[in-house]
């Protein structure tokens, strides 16, 4: 059996994960968190046996204990309790399946306690790519993509590090406002936002796909799991979601990996690696499909990915004040304080006036959020 951890079992990519422990049949998850919805994580439990649980709140701790009462199952809570999940004994795998910066800690208590990282939550290699990727080194442990363009390029590497090559392809669908003008933005509502075209996501990642920011946060996962420069990654428009993501070889050669939009398979892939095993689904037809097309970046209209790109260039904490800025703002918009172009005059402001550190350590990253949420508190 494959013991593996999920923080986030909740959510949209760990639900899916525990759908592939039930497809698969050989996988056992050992311990699990969440943030808030305990009343599907009691179903999660009573379904998947984890000795250990986590969830934020003592309260929700105590609620918890209460519900699953006739369990021998342990409940823990807050920042504690994600890194007693992450670090589990019998873990071999932890699917890193939370949102936001908030995962930072937690990864790293894996690495250094052994464990395999299946990296869906890309906050973490945003804001700490330059002490997670050596410290994975350091430990020996993979860092797994579950993102499905870093899966895609991972696929398109076969796996295999160092390979050189010319430049990543890195696909992205334009969300649900391509080919808008930004005075169109103005009065897009929530919902507008929430309608990605072809995935079905979390909240903050939808709305991250509508800005084009998780592609900018994406470009940076790119280069820190891949180890190449901002200038060997090329953001193509690409509507349809078909190609996940390529790589083109010093030869002339692209190499992609094309599929119908499911996080399964990523996440499958990165638990399994460097098997493939057999997965239930629709199947990519391409007479069905027609077409595919591809088109450059409206990085005027789509602000967000041009500051992410910009902070990327600069480096030190600015990625963390892109980052934590764009947590911050989404939150406001998901709540409906804020404009749906607020996001990125956030994030820009944001940008101007947090000071740049080189090379931040992590408590310099960690203080770097909290400026950033102070100074956004302040002013929004
Ligand atoms: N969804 C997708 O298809 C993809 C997602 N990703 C990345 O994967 C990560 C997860 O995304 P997604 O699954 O969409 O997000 P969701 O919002 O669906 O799920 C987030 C998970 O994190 C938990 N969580 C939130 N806040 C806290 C907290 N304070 N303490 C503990 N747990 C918390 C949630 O718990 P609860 O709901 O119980 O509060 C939930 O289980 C993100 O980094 C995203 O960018 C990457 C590629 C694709
Ligand atoms: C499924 C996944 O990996 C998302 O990150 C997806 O890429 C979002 O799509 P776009 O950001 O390309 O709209
Ligand atoms: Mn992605």
């Amino acid at each position: 059996m494959k013991k593996i951890s999920i923080l986030g079992s909740t959510g949209s990519i760990g639900s899916q994960t525990l759908e592939i422990v039930s497809e698969q049949g050989d996988i056992d998850v050992v311990a699990m968190s969440c943030g808030h919805n305990i009343g599907l994580f009691e179903k999660q439990i009573r379904k998947y046996h984890p000795s250990l649980v986590a969830v934020w709140e003592e309260k929700d701790a105590s609620d918890l204990r209460t519900r699953i009462g006739d369990l021998q199952t342990e409940v823990c809570y807050g920042l504690d309790g994600l890194i007693r999940v992450a670090t589990a004994d019998a873990a071999e795998y932890v699917v890193t399946a939370i949102v936001g910066m908030l995962g930072i800690r937690p990864t790293i208590a894996a690495i250094k306690a052994g464990k395999k990282i299946a990296l869906a939550n890309k906050e973490t290699l945003v804001t700490a790519g330059h002490l997670i990727m050596p410290l994975a080194k350091e430990y020996q442990v993979p860092i797994l993509p579950v993102d499905s363009e870093h899966s895609a390029i991972f696929q398109s590497l076969n796996g295999q590090e160092n390979q050189k090559i010319n430049k990543i392809l890195l696909t992205a669908s334009g969300g649900p406002f391509r080919g808008k003008t930004k005075e169109e933005l103005k009065h897009v509502t929530l919902q507008d936002a929430l309608n990605h075209p072809n995935w079905s996501m979390g909240r903050k990642i939808t709305v991250d796909s509508s800005t084009l920011v998780n592609k900018a946060l994406e470009v940076m996962e790119a280069h820190w799991l891949f180890s190449v420069d901002a200038d060997q990654i090329e953001v193509v428009v690409h509507p349809q979601s078909v190609i996940h993501s390529a790589v083109e070889y010093e030869d002339g050669a692209i190499i992609a990996q094309l599929g119908t939009p499911d996080m399964r398979l990523p996440i499958q892939y990165a638990l399994y690696y460097p098997q493939r095993r057999p997965l239930s689904g629709a199947r990519l037809n391409l007479f069905e499909l027609g077409q595919m097309t591809f088109e450059k970046p409206d990085y005027e209209t789509f602000e967000g990915l041009q500051l992410g790109l910009d902070a990327m260039r600069e480096g030190g904490n600015m990625p963390t004040v892109f980052n934590a800025a764009n947590e911050r703002a989404v939150a406001l918009f998901l709540q409906e304080k804020i404009s749906y172009l607020t996001i990125a005059e956030i994030i820009r402001a944001s940008m101007e006036h947090v000071t740049k550190i080189e090379n931040p350590n992590l408590e310099e990253i960690l203080d770097t959020e909290q400026l950033t949420y102070e100074f956004i508190n302040n002013r929004w």
